[in-house]
């Protein structure tokens, strides 16, 4: 049985600083969470992060719109809130319905209120990230999981399996500005198995269920799941074969309970900081 790398004392760390930013900001941070129609995904994520952010004293604002709304609806809608002095972070949540194109939504944002990290100046500065960047939330919580287990990325061997533009394709940059020794694999990779077998970490963010199997991993691998997806029984679940694959290499992250809580807890420390640089410069 390999060791449980846990979300929660990596989130745990991070709401904490959340907690006491927004205790010294004089004015209430306030999320404003836009969803367009009812996706299952969409509707989890919102319920779960608007819990983490109401725990911390962060105030959401959901802002809930008809599965029918247009490019140019939806535009006026995001243009309000980013010239609103009292949101300070907007989070579109995904996916969309298929008539809206997501990049172009999230490119609507400004860049300093896009809390997710979505727009083309928050993923270039994944390519060499400072501090205080807003680079994509779940590639940095990535890292933030990593760093709190000091797990060592320099010269390690890394397999990310998935190069979306939310997540893959930043967490690359944030991996190679660690000087990892990178592979990225998507679905047009021809052996899979034989890049994932060769790493020292294995980083899945594909949305497949049970795609890396146990038979895919060294026993001294370190596995990181991103993946949050549904199986039949609707449960929460990884990329990972979690019942195989735990049994068999040094490490690995939990679905739920891993990523994902850390992501919620990072989406709420980086609202506090908003606001608290705001009131500070
Ligand atoms: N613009 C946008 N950005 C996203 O990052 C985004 C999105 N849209 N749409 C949906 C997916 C999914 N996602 C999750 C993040 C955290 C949990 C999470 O907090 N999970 C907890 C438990 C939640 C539970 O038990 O239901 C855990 O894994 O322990 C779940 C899912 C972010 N996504």
């Amino acid at each position: 049985m390999s060791k449980l790398l846990k979300g929660k004392p990596v989130a745990q760390a991070l709401l904490a600083h959340a907690t006491e930013l927004t205790a010294q900001s004089r004015a209430k941070p306030c999320v404003a969470m836009v969803r367009v129609g009812d996706d299952s995904a969409a509707l989890g994520y919102q319920r779960s992060a608007s819990k983490v952010l109401q725990q911390v004293g962060i105030e959401v604002q959901p802002v809930e719109l008809d599965q029918q709304t247009n490019l140019s609806q939806l535009k006026q809608t995001i243009e309000r809130l980013n010239h609103a002095p009292e949101i300070t972070a907007i989070l579109i949540l995904e996916p969309l319905p298929a008539s809206l194109p997501a990049a172009q939504v999230q490119e609507l944002l400004d860049p300093a209120k896009d809390i997710d990290g979505n727009t083309r100046v928050n993923l270039g500065r994944s390519v060499s990230p400072r501090p205080e960047d807003l680079v994509p939330l779940t590639a940095a919580a990535v890292l933030a999981l990593l760093d709190f287990y000091q797990i060592e990325l320099r010269g390690a061997r890394v397999t990310l399996v998935g190069d979306s533009l939310t997540v893959g394709r930043p967490l690359a940059n944030l991996l190679l500005d660690r000087s990892a020794t990178l592979t990225v694999c998507d679905s047009s990779t021809t052996d899979l198995a034989a890049a994932t077998r060769g790493a020292d970490i294995v980083i899945t963010a594909t949305g497949q269920l049970d795609l890396l199997t146990a038979e895919m991993v060294a026993a001294d691998a370190i596995v990181i799941d991103v993946g949050t997806n549904y199986d039949a029984a609707g449960k929460l679940r990884g990329d990972v074969d979690f019942a195989a694959v735990s049994q068999k290499v040094r490490a690995i992250t939990p679905v739920p309970g891993g990523i994902g809580a850390v992501t919620t807890a990072l989406l709420a420390e980086r609202t506090a900081q908003i606001l608290s640089r705001a009131e500070r410069d």
